[in-house]
């Protein structure tokens, strides 16, 4: 068995700080229990000096939250570090996350202070915070480009003055894995009293290599990564600790069997809540949570998936708490997906009605990036010429506009007969289907509508789906497409009106046997 790396979550600190971000005392509430529930060891739930509003919202957390350490950070400064500690004083296990930057760029431009004065208040910070709390975390903000020889010695400080982990931070995403692997490795072997401490990773995203890093890390003796969930943070963001874990977990066998106490499979549910309520939204193909990360698109990889799901899968998605592997239905999908679809729809096709479906998707791919199962019914259903076209239409004369009352005049053919009627209604769509009412006889209620462009620029082809129903229970979908919305609704509500009538027929058929 391995050792354990410990998950230092910083969603609510880091994370918040991206631009636009700001959470209330709920919230950050309602994500740190998320957060416990997914298992990491530390929530960072805020910076209680920087307002009222995160003080008491660290302070609700530290107070709410069980089964986690709630940390508070304090830069090296006493009255922060006493904000911090009156705010997480009330956890299970309280943390002091205390820091001060360490490279000359930043102690020269920033701070203004000496490397002596930074030293000094490196301890000094450190001891503050021992005085409230065992359990203190000391980071040497910006260490990456910190002078290796000035950073050992701030890190000895700091552990001699009572820090029980150290952080070494990768501020601004400089460094790089080979590099930081090795930097890691360094500070474990020549750091005197590093062996006392747990040794920490926190790594920015500036070049793409936060969760890099953060792996190349452990590797080196770090035990503790922390980061961000969906890898939000400052800038770039943090590493995504998501990913992390998984990496872990899934490459055991080149990460020494390192593990974590994170239940993996509560990933997606945490993700979906920091997206909903820091607003920002997680890319389709995100490692791990994006949309697409177990979504196959194309036939050759489906009919792979669907022998065989480790063939394209090398993670099972309920693991990371995703119900089951997507199989998107588009202009690169095969025969092997598209049948397994249909069977999923309810429909069984003979081998000839499946190869004309599947040309006709082929044709309707090739013009519609999203296609739906709605489409798909609609192609089979035509294909299996499940119900007959009682009515069809033969024209229609539309008047409407902000001044006059909408009236339809529709002509619809039946058995080569043309019925016609027209009508008024609350819209032009309305009169529409009040006229088709009133040569069908048939009283029927929309529930719904909506509309699809299947091309693009105005002259786009509109794909109306609506839902009718005479009873309120048995609902009926019709589809029909035109450049002109309002023949593409009557067609659709016609289609829907058919197969209304055709499976009254059918029922009164089944009676009369
Ligand atoms: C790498 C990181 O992510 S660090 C965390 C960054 N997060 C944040 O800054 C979010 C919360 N911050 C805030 O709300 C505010 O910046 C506050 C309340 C902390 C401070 O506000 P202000 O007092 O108005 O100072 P301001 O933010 O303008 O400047 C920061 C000051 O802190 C000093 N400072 C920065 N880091 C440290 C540190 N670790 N220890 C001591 N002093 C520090 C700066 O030198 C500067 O001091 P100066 O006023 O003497 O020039
Ligand atoms: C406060 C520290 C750990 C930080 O966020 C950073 O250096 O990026
Ligand atoms: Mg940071």
């Amino acid at each position: 068995m391995g050792q354990r790396v410990y998950i230092f979550d910083t969603t609510l600190r880091d994370g918040e700080q991206s631009p636009g971000v700001s959470l209330n005392i709920g919230e950050k509430i309602q994500i740190a229990r998320q957060l416990a529930r997914l298992g990491v060891d530390i929530i960072e739930a805020g910076f209680p000096i920087s307002s009222p509003g995160d003080f008491e919202a660290v302070r609700a957390v530290a107070r709410e939250v069980k089964g986690v350490t709630v940390a508070g950070l304090a830069r090296a400064d006493f009255q922060d570090i006493d904000r911090a500690w009156e705010a997480v004083r009330h956890a299970e296990q309280a943390r002091i996350h205390t820091f001060i930057a360490t490279s000359d760029i930043h102690m020269q431009h920033k701070l203004r202070m000496s490397r002596e004065q930074v030293l000094e208040a490196a301890v000094a910070a450190v001891k503050r915070a021992k005085g409230f709390t065992g359990d203190v975390e000391f980071s040497a903000e910006d260490a990456s480009r910190t002078e290796p020889a000035f950073l050992f010695q701030v890190i000895a400080a700091a552990i001699e003055a009572g820090a029980t982990v150290i952080n070494i931070p990768d501020t601004v995403g400089y460094a790089v894995p080979g590099e930081w692997g090795s930097f890691i490795e360094t500070i474990c072997r020549e750091v005197p009293g590093i062996d006392r401490v747990t040794v920490s990773v926190h790594c920015h995203n500036d070049l793409g290599l936060a969760v890099a890093n953060s792996l190349a890390a452990v590797l080196n003796g770090a035990r503790q990564v922390e980061g961000a969930i969906n890898g939000i943070g400052e800038r770039a963001g943090n590493a995504a600790l998501e990913e992390v874990v998984m990496a872990l977990y899934t490459r055991k066998d080149r990460y020494n069997n390192l593990y974590t106490g994170v239940h993996t499979e509560e990933i997606y549910r945490t993700s979906r809540l920091v997206s909903t309520l820091t607003g920002m939204k997680v890319q389709s193909n995100k490692a791990i949570v994006g949309n697409n990360a177990f979504a196959h698109e194309s036939g050759i990889h489906q009919a792979g998936v669907l022998k065989e799901r480790t063939t394209y899968e090398i993670m099972n998605p309920a693991l990371v708490g995703v119900s089951k592997s997507n199989l998107v239905m588009g202009k690169h999908s095969g025969r092997h997906a598209f049948r397994q679809r249909l069977e999923d729809m309810g429909f069984a096709l003979s081998e000839e009605e499946l190869n004309k479906s599947f040309e006709r998707f082929k044709k309707l791919a090739d013009k519609k990036s999203d296609i739906t199962d709605d489409d798909i019914e609609a192609i089979v259903e035509e294909e299996m010429k499940l119900a007959p076209q009682t009515y069809s239409l033969d024209y229609m004369q539309i008047s409407s506009g902000t001044a006059v009352v909408p009236t339809a005049t529709i002509g619809l053919l039946k058995d080569e007969a043309r019925l016609e009627e027209a009508a008024c209604g609350n819209g032009p769509v309305d009169a529409i289907c009040r006229a088709v009412d009133k040569i069908t006889g048939i009283n029927c209620t929309m529930i719904s509508w909506g509309i699809n462009a299947i091309t693009a620029g105005k002259d786009a082809l509109g794909d109306v789906t609506l839902k009718i129903t005479t009873d309120g229970q048995r609902v009926y979908t019709g589809r029909g497409i035109s450049t002109d919305v309002l023949e593409a609704s009557a067609k659709a509500y016609i289609n829907a009106v058919n197969k209304l009538i055709w499976e009254a027929e059918q029922a009164k058929a089944a009676e009369g046997e």
